[in-house]
């Protein structure tokens, strides 16, 4: 078990991100600009795939860490926060039981 949280994960981010230390990645990734950001979720989507398709599980945690690292990299860059993205899933998943108690009750 760890106490390590996406919502930390992304507070470092958007700290790191404005930092003029150059040993931080993400301050040289972010710098770069959207683009360069946008194009290192994609390859790191792809890598997890790939992963995954070949079975290699220790590999795809890995690539899932990463995947996630980059896609909030992406979100910060682009102004868009973790808590709208987890306001939309808990938006979905309201959807989703409603649909489900009307399949069970149907009118
Ligand atoms: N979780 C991560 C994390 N996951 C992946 N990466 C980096 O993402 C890069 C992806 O690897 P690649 O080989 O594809 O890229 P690269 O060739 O090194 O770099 P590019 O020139 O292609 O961008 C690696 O350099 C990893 O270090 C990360 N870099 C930083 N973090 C965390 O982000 C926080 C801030 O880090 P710094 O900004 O480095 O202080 C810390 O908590 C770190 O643990």
């Amino acid at each position: 078990m760890t106490d390590f949280t996406l919502e930390d994960l992304a507070d470092t981010i958007a700290l790191r991100a404005r930092s003029e230390d150059p040993s931080s990645y993400t301050a040289k990734l972010f710098r770069k600009g959207p683009a360069k950001c946008a194009q290192k979720l994609g390859e790191e989507a792809v890598e997890a795939a790939i992963a995954a398709v070949q079975g290699d599980r220790a590999g795809l945690v890995g690539e899932a860490a990463d995947l996630l690292y980059h896609l909030l990299v992406v979100l910060e860059v682009s102004g868009v926060s973790l808590d709208e993205v987890k306001q939309e899933l808990g938006r979905r998943t309201q959807q989703t039981g409603l649909e489900e108690k009307a399949a069970r009750n149907p009118a």
